[in-house]
């Protein structure tokens, strides 16, 4: 048996991670993992260490999946940074691992999967609780979670109209100019969210951005940032008004300061959602707030490996 490894940069996990390939293996390992106490998913909270001299974080994100042959880990990085950085603030690699022996099967960047995996949640949950009538996307953020969040979403839904906000506004504005679709550069968070039926959150921010007062009753928000206890994109009149919905309640109950500093209730797992365990409850605002989960990783790692696999 051959024990070297597979080792793919971003530009191939790029090319070889579609949504439509990777959206129904991200509802299915959720829906599994969401009904528990079964061996089928092991994946614990993940490991945190605060790189405090340098205003970031790297999190060991490992998975487990024995039913599908999967052990994985990620590692990821995360640094706040200036406004315009040459350097991305998200850098993550991702090891597959042979169960039975042990040894590493591929290597691969991860950042093409962190994007399109988080924004590929973000995008069931605004199927799940997006109104039913849904004409303005909102993205808060210009970065490689906005990038994503555009993709996915504008593939995915129709939109009539598409705005975006970011804290200087020229980023915003370089933003665009790489866009297909028309998308109305806002000056301010408010007058982008304002009347928006769908909003993404994909920022940097460690104080609230988002404020209830502003929020269109009965929107949804996909709430990607503020991914520390002590981190916030969204005021407490948001999260206790509206109906909170988190990828994995261990994970939030340790990790969101949205969740933790608000003293909001969780009211189900996207996961919960969608094997039938609760309801989604479209009718009302909702937040879905994401931090992440090594079986997304997991199952995504696989996706690619099994692709590029086909192809040698
Ligand atoms: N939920 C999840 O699974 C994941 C969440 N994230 C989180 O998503 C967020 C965005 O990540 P990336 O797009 O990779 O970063 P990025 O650096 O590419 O983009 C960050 C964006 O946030 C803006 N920003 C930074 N600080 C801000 C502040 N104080 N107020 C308002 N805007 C601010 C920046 O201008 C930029 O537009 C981060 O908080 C990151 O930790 C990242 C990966 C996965
Ligand atoms: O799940 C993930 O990869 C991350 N969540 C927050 C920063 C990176």
């Amino acid at each position: 048996m051959s024990e070297s490894a597979v080792s793919l940069n971003k530009h191939e996990v790029e090319r070889l991670l579609t949504y439509d390939d990777l959206i129904p293996r991200l509802e299915s390992v959720m829906g599994k993992f969401s009904k528990r106490g079964s061996s089928e998913i092991i994946q614990p909270v993940r490991s945190v260490v605060l790189i405090q001299q340098h205003s970031g974080f790297l999190g060991v994100m490992p998975a487990y999946l024995p039913a599908e042959g999967i052990l994985c880990t990620k590692m990821v990085t995360f640094y706040q940074r200036e406004e315009g950085s040459s350097v991305p603030s998200t850098r993550a690699t991702v090891l597959l691992f042979h169960p039975e022996h042990g040894h590493v099967t591929a290597i691969m960047d991860g950042e093409a999967i962190t994007a399109k995996r988080t924004a590929a949640v973000s995008a069931i949950s605004a199927k799940l609780f997006k109104p039913a009538l849904s004409e303005v996307l909102c993205i808060l953020g210009s970065g490689q979670q906005a990038r994503s969040h555009y993709d996915v979403f504008t593939k995915l839904f129709k939109f009539k109209e598409v705005r975006v906000w970011s804290r200087r506004k020229e980023m915003a504005q370089r933003f665009v100019t790489d866009l297909q679709g028309p998308v109305t550069v806002c000056s301010s968070v408010k007058e982008a969210v304002i009347g928006a039926d769908v909003i993404v959150t994909a920022t940097g921010a460690s104080q609230p951005i988002l404020f209830g007062e502003w929020v269109k009753p009965g929107a949804h928000i996909a709430a990607v940032g503020a991914c520390r206890p002590d981190w916030r994109e969204l005021d407490d009149v948001l999260m206790r008004e509206a109906v909170v919905y988190v990828d994995c309640r261990e994970g939030a109950t340790a990790e969101s300061g949205d969740i933790i500093l608000s003293g909001a209730e969780v009211f189900s797992e996207l996961g919960e959602v969608i094997n039938g365990s609760f309801p989604a409850q479209r009718e009302k605002t909702t937040v879905f707030k994401s931090l992440g989960m090594g079986i997304q990783d997991a199952v995504s790692a696989k996706l690619v490996l099994e692709k590029w696999n086909s192809e040698h």
